[in-house]
């Protein structure tokens, strides 16, 4: 029993770092059918062994059981939302309001800003323990079953930490149009962009059909800072990249906002050939020092602002 125990674990540990490699790093070590056969052979033995199976086992990526409903869940930490900047007049503004506030020694974190679901992932001591949407900021919806099936969401970390960490969940551009395709076959309504594919998605109460859904999820913050050793943002992510989750690697640090107006203009150009959408980018303060200077207002940061792109005027035909 202990050998059914060891080997369990084994195949837990190594069909978890293939799938790291092959869903975040985008690097696989193996050949799919390889890793095809280990995971048919941990499925086999969870079934003679089913006290072995734990909540790190990556047979549970495939989905299985239907829900009745969704608990909701409380944010301790809320979910804030982002004031917007539509032009460079607007961004040079927000540079002049943080250079008011914490002088001109200050630089910023540029992100894509993921057209997509934001989630709320915690974790107790390595393991993924509870996933959420953000509702209304403050109450969102437990989805931990479906976004276990979320390939690029690790099972477990690799430390043993006690984290909560926000980001957002999508549906890549192929995966949207290959669903719409079915969709059209079977006489369904289509979804109207991936935002609504991957939402649509998770609200399933049937975890296989997320399962199916091939999506995707880049974190971008830290909720929980007070445990963490970490001082800007920047570090924060490089934080989150050594525990094994998936960030967006297109961040840069920019000194001036002319480095960030920079950034805007090559991001407007490079859009169109990303294999995800998104609506803008987000501009940070990466000191988190500063950003304890600057606070909030009601409901969003003075020290972040998204950049929305101008919406594309819609060609009817
Ligand atoms: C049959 C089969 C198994 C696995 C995969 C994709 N894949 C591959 C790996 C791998 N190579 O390390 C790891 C995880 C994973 O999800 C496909 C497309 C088809």
């Amino acid at each position: 029993l202990l050998a059914a125990e060891k080997e369990i674990q084994q195949l837990h540990q190594l069909l978890n770092k293939y799938n790291y490699e092959y869903h975040v790093l985008d690097q696989p070590s193996v050949q799919d059918a390889e890793y095809d056969k280990l995971m048919q052979q941990l499925i086999q033995l969870e079934e003679q062994f089913p006290q072995f199976k734990t909540s790190d086992s990556p047979t549970q990526r495939v989905g299985g059981h239907v829900l009745d409903m969704f608990e909701k869940v409380q944010h301790e930490i809320p979910m804030l939302s982002l004031g917007n900047a539509f032009g460079e007049q607007d961004l040079r503004d927000f540079d002049r309001r943080v250079t008011q506030a914490v002088g001109e020694d200050h630089s910023y974190v540029c992100e894509l800003k993921i057209d997509g679901l934001a989630v709320s992932l915690r974790y107790e001591n390595g393991l993924f323990v509870r996933g959420a949407t953000r509702g209304d900021g403050t109450i969102g919806e437990d989805i931990t079953a479906n976004l276990r099936t979320v390939r690029s969401i690790p099972l477990r970390l690799n430390e043993p930490v006690t984290i909560e960490v926000r980001g957002e969940v999508f549906m890549p551009k192929r995966s949207f149009e290959a669903l719409n395709q079915v969709k059209k076959e079977r006489e369904e309504e289509p979804f109207a962009n991936p935002r609504n594919a991957a939402a649509g998605s998770l609200r399933q109460l049937d975890t296989k059909i997320a399962a199916s859904r091939n999506l995707d999820v880049f974190l971008y913050n830290i909720a929980s800072t007070d445990e963490v050793d970490v001082d800007s943002h920047s570090e924060g992510l490089d934080y989150l990249d050594s525990l094994g989750f998936k960030t967006n690697q297109e961040r840069k640090k920019c000194k001036t906002i002319d480095e960030v107006l920079a950034f805007v203009e090559s991001w407007t150009e490079k859009r169109p050939h990303l294999p995800y959408e998104i609506d803008g980018l987000v501009i940070k303060v990466d000191s988190y020092e500063q950003q304890q200077q600057l606070g909030f207002t009601a409901k969003s940061p003075r020290w972040a602002i998204a950049y929305k792109f101008p919406a594309e005027e819609v060609i009817t035909t």
